[in-house]
């Protein structure tokens, strides 16, 4: 067998540009160099010195990626499209794989890494744990295999650092990820690498992450293309389990991948052996779904007469944390897994579920999670996977139900469904972060992509004519003809609740509220509730003799809030008859000596509350003042003194800031005085004395952490770039609560729903203390993100430099 590792760049006739899947002319072979004509092309030996041109290079003999399948991993055939695949990557071919979850992508690179004489292959991915999976498993093969994270000591990274530039470095793969990658540093390195014709290939594993479309997408992700002008000689490999015809077209572009000499192996995204479930829910209850899950898992472990593997995922991490308790409390062996616990609990249970063997004593049978426990994951045993929420997209969804069934048996996938939670997760990725555009205007913006995602998820979730099966496949591109019974059958043989019993899942759907979108046209605070007199509120047309607040804007849409009909038990008698503004929120008021402009003050005689004594440092006068534990005591409101400090905070397992601020010795807190109207007509659901409890809840819980006597400055340096004094940060915080409030009703169709949403805002605003949280992008905080987010809106204009900096 003739092989070498690393080729000339192009010192060879050029060979005729095949379409992509024909690299069997990849084996032509340049006589005049030997080399293999693998890497040529025009573009990439542009700039390259040719400083790779090796001489006699022998031809590589494909048959060595079989035997190291057999060998190395002791499997007898390929799978899908892995030997061509594998034997074109081994001939030095651009390619992208696009494989459904299990398929065994990994393989696709890593056999022609161990079939290299010599050289590496670089290998970026998006996420520690995927690589330390992938690098344990390939040790245990007696593999050399290494990577640099943070996670690796100094002494250790000086010494990988050292054998990487060796001229015959000993390693076959190494690991890294996207942002190691791109600095100054690694390029160095990698110069030398390639210098000594060890730079064998580059592979991007989970490369959806590049694209503006993916429902992944990773800024840094982006810079990988660096590497391919760089180094236009290197052949660059990118998979992803989940690339629309949209990401791929952006994979290819930002990589630069060769397209004349790309090899392209799209596989089915179908997985036959899954069963795929919804469940609707009427609205989110959380104890009796919790129990409702506890049933489900006992059912099936006495079906199968076997405690199972299983995974529920979750969007919260405080969801996971209580759905673990509450199935531990029951007897189950259920775990949380979340970034929000320390990295030794969480690799014990990771083992534990990965190595479950049951009745073991450090076994676990379920992990409760949110995405941070997914890509990379590759457990064969996995019998059921329960989305207790939405994800975010359908993407997510599809790769998260991918966990299961990878062993090809059968099992089960269940998501949990109501339409409250849609328009909670719809709020989000509405809210979310919507800087980036996409590359030369041509990509929709952040939030166009991530609702689309997420609109079809909804539809798939509410659809209940079409196969789930079908409706995957066709999401990803896939054109299936459903007038065909045989060829459905390829897709789905009784294999969701669709097809196996549609009555019942007719009759399930039923269930759902009817809620609809329309009611979550939450109004955004700044633009529409403005204190009735002040110089906004007149540009907008307020009425200046009675009505609090108003909004001229339309586009509230059925939004009915406000002083429209005057009638209700709590309705003030004597509120002027003439009404003008037909939309305006249901709460107005004016925070208690703040908002200058306000000329004529608005007071709703049946809302004046007892006057409440107002502690004159509620609110720390200034951010220039000096921190307050150098104030006397008597000037912090008692309440707060009591409470513990923040480095008393529990940020362990369970996150449990929760339980650490409720040792709070009062949870009353003297607030500054404000005058409440509520408009009884638009609180059908939700009764006038619920909500303005509620509100006075949120804004109490806003107060405790803007008050907090030890980060106080913190926080408020956070939100605001400009420093605001009493007044305005009362403002603040009562505006945030309003909006908060609102939020809550406009995402809820009952009161226990609503209970539930601002306890959870309330969790929320707690989770403030974290200091970690506010700049935080993980998918599991975006809920404490939507309230800073929520702040922002509500201050000042002039002091808005903070929000505009992150969404610009
Ligand atoms: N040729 C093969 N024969 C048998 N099993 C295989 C073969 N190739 C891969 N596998 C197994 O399939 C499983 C899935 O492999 P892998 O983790 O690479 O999948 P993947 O496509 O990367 O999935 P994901 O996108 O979900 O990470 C692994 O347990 C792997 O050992």
């Amino acid at each position: 067998m003739l092989s070498d590792s690393d080729s000339d760049t192009g010192n060879f006739s050029e060979s005729p540009r095949k379409p992509s899947k024909s690299f069997d002319i990849d084996l032509t072979v340049d006589l005049e160099s030997d080399s293999l004509a693998t890497r040529s092309s025009s573009s990439r030996t542009k700039g390259n010195s040719r400083e790779h041109k090796v001489k006699n290079l022998p031809i590589k003999d494909v048959s060595e990626c079989t035997r190291v399948l057999h060998e190395v991993f002791g499997f007898s055939d390929f799978k899908g499209k892995q030997k061509e695949i594998v034997e074109a990557a081994y001939l030095g071919s651009d390619a992208l794989v696009v494989a459904p979850t299990g398929m065994g992508k990994s393989l696709c690179f890593q056999i022609p890494a161990i079939a290299d004489k010599r050289g590496i292959s670089i290998v970026v991915s998006p996420l520690l744990a995927l690589m330390q999976n992938q690098i344990d498993s390939l040790r245990q093969k007696n593999v050399e295999v290494a990577s640099l994270s943070s996670q690796v000591g100094y002494s250790e990274q000086h010494e990988i650092t050292r054998q990487l530039q060796l001229l015959d470095p000993p390693m076959k793969l190494f690991y890294t990820t996207p942002e190691r990658l791109c600095t100054s540093e690694f390029k160095k390195i990698l110069r030398t690498v390639h210098k000594n014709h060890n730079f064998n290939r580059l592979v991007v594993d989970e490369a959806h992450c590049i694209s503006e479309w993916g429902h992944d997408f990773r800024e840094e992700y982006r810079r990988i293309g660096e590497i391919r002008k760089q180094f236009p000689d290197v052949p660059i490999m990118a998979l992803t389990a989940t690339a629309t015809d949209a990401v791929r077209e952006d994979i290819i572009d930002s990589l630069g991948l060769d397209k004349g000499r790309l090899f392209l192996a799209l596989h089915q995204f179908n997985r036959p052996n899954l069963f795929y479930e919804v469940r609707y829910l009427s609205s989110p209850q959380s104890h009796n779904q919790m129990s409702e899950i506890f049933d489900y898992i006992m059912t099936f472990y006495n079906r199968r007469g076997k405690p199972s593997t299983g995974l529920v995922y979750c969007r919260m991490r405080k969801t996971c944390d209580e759905l673990s308790a509450f199935l531990r409390g029951k007897g189950l062996n259920a775990r949380p897994y979340h970034r929000g616990i320390p990295s030794g609990a969480l690799e014990k249970t990771l083992k534990g579920w990965t190595k479950n063997e049951p009745g073991e004593p450090d076994a676990v049978d379920l992990v409760v999670a949110t995405v941070a426990f997914g890509m990379g994951i590759d457990k064969g045993d996995v019998r059921y996977i329960i989305h207790y929420d939405l994800p975010k997209s359908l993407e997510g969804y599809y790769q998260e139900t991918g966990r299961a069934g990878r062993d090809g048996l059968p099992a089960k996938c269940i998501l949990y469904y109501s339409r409250e939670d849609s328009l909670r997760v719809k709020q989000f990725v509405r809210n979310s972060d919507p800087h980036r555009v996409g590359k030369n205007g041509k990509s929709p913006t952040h939030d166009q992509r991530a609702s689309l995602s997420l609109e079809m998820l909804i539809k798939f979730a509410e659809n209940i004519k079409t196969c789930r099966h079908v409706s995957i496949c066709r999401y990803f591109g896939e054109i299936i003809d459903d007038t065909n019974s045989e060829s459905l059958k390829t897709y789905c043989e009784r294999m969701c609740d669709v097809c196996k019993y549609p009555d019942k899942t007719k009759s399930r759907i039923t269930k759902l509220s009817t809620i609809d979108d329309a009611r979550n046209n939450v109004p955004r605070r700044q633009d529409n509730i403005v204190p009735q007199g002040s110089t906004k509120a007149r540009e907008r047309g307020a009425d200046t003799e009675g009505e609090p607040f108003v909004s001229s804007k339309d586009s509230y849409g059925q939004q009915t809030y406000g002083a429209q009909k005057r009638s209700g038990p709590d309705y003030p008698e004597n509120f002027p008859k003439k009404s003008k503004i037909a939309l305006a929120p249901a709460l107005v008021t004016k925070p208690h000596k703040s908002a200058p402009g306000l000329t004529k003050p608005f007071k709703a005689p049946t809302c004046v509350r007892p006057q409440a004594k107002t502690l004159p440092h509620a609110l720390p006068p200034t951010l220039a003042q000096p921190k307050p534990q150098a104030e006397a005591p008597q000037a912090i409101p008692r309440s707060l003194v009591s409470r513990p400090l923040i480095s008393d905070i529990d940020d362990n397992m369970n996150g449990n800031l929760v339980q650490t601020e409720d040792r709070g010795v009062s949870p009353a807190l003297d607030l500054p005085l404000v005058e409440l109207f509520w408009d009884p007509e638009h609180s059908a659901k939700v009764s006038v004395g619920d909500r303005r409890k509620q509100f006075e809840s949120l804004r109490r819980s806003l107060h405790r952490i803007f008050t907090e006597p030890i980060n106080y400055l913190f926080y408020w340096e956070k939100l605001s770039d400009s420093e605001l004094d009493e007044d305005q940060r009362n403002g603040v915080l009562f505006n945030a609560a309003v909006e908060l409030e609102l939020s809550a009703l406009s995402l809820s169709s009952t009161l226990d729903g609503y209970t539930c949403r601002v306890s959870s805002i309330k969790d929320d605003i707690k989770s403030l203390f974290h200091n970690g949280v506010w700049d935080s992008k993980d998918d599991d905080v975006q809920d404490v993100q939507e309230v800073i987010a929520s702040l922002r809106r509500c201050l000042p204009s002039r002091s808005k430099g903070k929000g505009k900096q992150r969404s610009s």
